[in-house]
């Protein structure tokens, strides 16, 4: 049987969007079958969309840079979408709570959904009851491996144990790239280390934080992460701020109101973080920012835990994350998945792979 077009829309063309594009492009040289052409792409500034549903992806960056089409509302976009001729796939790129506010709706219409954005699987649960009913009924996917650990295979994981009858008690880890990085720069386990608010720079240059780093300082964006595992567990945990978060953005700094202010003045602080640092060092410990699940206890909590130098989370390299799955059939030896949790082409990577499980279930 010939295999369908497939219709890609694309919201989003930050770090994460266009190493996205380039692996689209690359994939549709490698796989010519479904035939997938570009219907729709946007920032949250401008637009690109044509009458015949189909736009160049060699060249979609350039010529979204020249539009002059601002972007379609959410609502546009769905109608827009439904009446493509092809069966259609929304890639959301952005880290936006209204572009995920309106999955239910664009899952309705047919339109199946790949993203690495967290906030519609960890804002309130009936927005989660709401994605995966809209997905059954109309049976559009939705699959959004990249929410967390990046492109590392731990929502797909979870999802294996939790289908095929395990029993998941814990997991527990470091779920963040940024933290991951900070402190493997700031606190190493052998000599000095950098300064804080300079790897937080570094971070933000490097592509692992959020649009603004202030989502990952203040521990909401594990939060976020813990929430959806905690969720495909079984646990019905209504929102990240539902349990202890530690934030570690300063008191003194909490009210600024731009990222880039924060940016500016972070290095004022410092020395909070310093004494943070020492306190462990005077144990001959370092400290990690973790996260962890007790499902048995429904006890969910992120923040910052000293960790003796041969631990394994001590000894994290770059943007990695660790995440451990205990689980009635792995006893006391957890499932572990380990590598960089951060970054565009390791998320973009994760995004793709889900076009692929959603390309061999409606094309
Ligand atoms: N970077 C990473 O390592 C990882 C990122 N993620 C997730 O991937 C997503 C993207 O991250 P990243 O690429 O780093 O972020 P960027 O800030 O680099 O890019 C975000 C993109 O989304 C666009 N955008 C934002 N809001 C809207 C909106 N309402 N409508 C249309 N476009 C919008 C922005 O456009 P404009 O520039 O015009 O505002 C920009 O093109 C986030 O949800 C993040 O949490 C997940 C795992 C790892
Ligand atoms: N800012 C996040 C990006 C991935 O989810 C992180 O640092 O882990
Ligand atoms: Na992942």
């Amino acid at each position: 049987m010939a295999a369908h077009n497939v219709s890609i829309a694309i919201i989003g063309a930050g770090g994460v969007g266009k190493c996205f594009l380039s692996q689209l492009e690359a994939l549709s040289k490698r796989r010519p079958t479904p035939k997938l052409s570009l219907c729709y792409i946007s920032t949250s500034k401008k637009a690109l969309f044509n009458a015949d549903y189909s736009l160049p992806v060699e060249s979609v960056l350039q010529d979204l840079a020249a539009s002059s089409k601002d972007p379609m509302s959410l609502s546009q976009v769905a109608d827009y979408l439904a009446t493509a001729p092809s069966k259609v796939v929304l890639v959301d790129n952005t880290s936006s709570q209204d572009v995920a506010d309106t999955y239910p709706l664009f899952l309705s219409r047919g339109i199946s959904i790949v993203t690495p954005n967290k906030k519609a699987f960890s804002g309130p649960y009936k927005l989660w009851q709401d994605i995966f009913t809209a997905a059954a009924t109309s049976g559009a996917k939705v699959y959004h491996e990249s929410s967390v650990g990046a492109g590392l295979p731990v929502i797909s994981t979870l999802k294996d144990l939790v289908d095929t009858g395990d029993e998941v008690t814990k997991i527990e880890g470091v779920f963040s790239g940024t933290m991951s990085f900070l402190f493997n720069s700031f606190a190493p386990v052998e000599g000095s280390g950098g300064q804080w608010s300079a790897e937080v720079k570094k971070a933000k240059e490097l592509g692992y934080t959020e649009p603004d780093p202030r989502d990952d300082l203040n521990g909401l964006d594990v939060a976020r992460k813990l929430t959806i595992l905690a969720r495909l567990a079984g646990l019905p945990v209504e929102s990240p701020t539902s349990f202890p978060v530690q934030s570690l953005i300063p008191k003194e700094l909490e009210s600024v109101s731009s990222g880039d202010e924060f940016l500016q003045r972070l290095h004022e602080f410092d020395s909070q973080m310093e004494e943070t640092k020492a306190a462990a060092q005077q144990k001959g410990k370092v400290v990690r920012f973790v996260g962890s699940i007790d499902v048995a206890t429904k006890a969910v909590k992120v923040g910052l835990e000293e960790f003796d130098k041969s631990h394994p989370i001590a000894a994290l390299k770059g943007s990695d994350n660790i995440i451990s799955f205990y689980t009635k059939r792995y006893g006391a030896n957890p499932l572990i998945i380990q590598g960089a949790g951060a970054g565009g082409e390791v998320t973009a990577m994760g995004v793709t792979s889900d076009l692929l499980k959603v390309l061999s279930q409606i094309s």
